[in-house]
């Protein structure tokens, strides 16, 4: 089992404004240990994830990747995560190129086609639309109408980001209803399947794994 990442620079009050570390990233953590053949296989020159909140998973899958020449990417809304997340590599001695932005905005056309391992764990709650969107802690959770608001943003973004062989990854519960966003992607191009899923109180957790469907 590999370590969680040191996280011992964020105090109880930096969680006032970050995402804490919770059953989802937990699982997140624990999709892409069960990953690490394919990780290692994949050999990523290029990674990105979307909402790194406390930077914990990005952290997590650099110890996996380890000495790769990867370069890491990282975007957050919050300009406080963005923070925290830049601590989080540098108190786990890696490098991670941070971008506080609205998904990827920014990131094309530059890295079209480019990133071979994507992942993020989205505001996945059902909430009043006026919810999303904020700059602060709130778009940690905040995901609208079927909790689905910035997820149905951002899928478009990975048939363009992805390359070749990329994978993308993505935590979901049941209420997003992960048979259609399947499906979607399928329409798309690419095959899924289910990683990990995991009760969380009354959550239904989901890791989503998505590659191009094989020509
Ligand atoms: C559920 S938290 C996950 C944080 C961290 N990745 C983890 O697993 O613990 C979602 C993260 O996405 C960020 N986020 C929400 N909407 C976003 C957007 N439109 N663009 C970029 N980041 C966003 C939030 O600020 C938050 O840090």
């Amino acid at each position: 089992m590999l370590p969680t990442p040191d996280l011992s620079h964020l105090k109880r009050k930096d969680y006032e404004f970050v995402y804490e570390p919770a059953e989802d990233t937990f699982l997140f953590l624990d999709a892409f240990e069960d990953e690490v053949n394919f990780l290692k296989e994949l050999q990523p020159t290029i990674s990105l994830e979307i909402g790194s909140g406390s930077g914990c998973v990005t952290a997590f899958v650099g110890k996996i990747l380890g000495e790769s020449n990867c370069l890491k990417y990282c975007t957050d809304i919050n300009p406080k995560a963005a923070r925290a997340t830049q601590g989080t590599a540098k108190q786990n001695q890696l490098s991670v190129d941070i971008i506080e932005t609205h998904l990827v905005s920014g990131l094309l056309p530059r890295l079209e086609g480019q990133i071979d391992l994507m992942y993020f764990n989205p505001p996945y709650v059902l909430t009043p639309s006026e919810e999303v969107g904020s700059h602060s802690v709130e778009a940690a959770w905040a995901g609208g109408i079927d909790g689905r608001e910035v997820i149905d943003e951002f899928l478009p973004y990975i048939k363009r980001l992805l390359s070749a062989k990329g994978a993308f990854y993505m935590v979901v519960v049941n209420e997003n209803k992960p048979d259609e966003i399947r499906e979607i992607m399928k329409n798309e191009g690419f095959d899924s399947s289910v990683v990990r899923t995991r009760l969380a109180g009354r959550e239904k957790l989901f890791i989503l794994k998505f590659v191009r469907t094989a020509p």
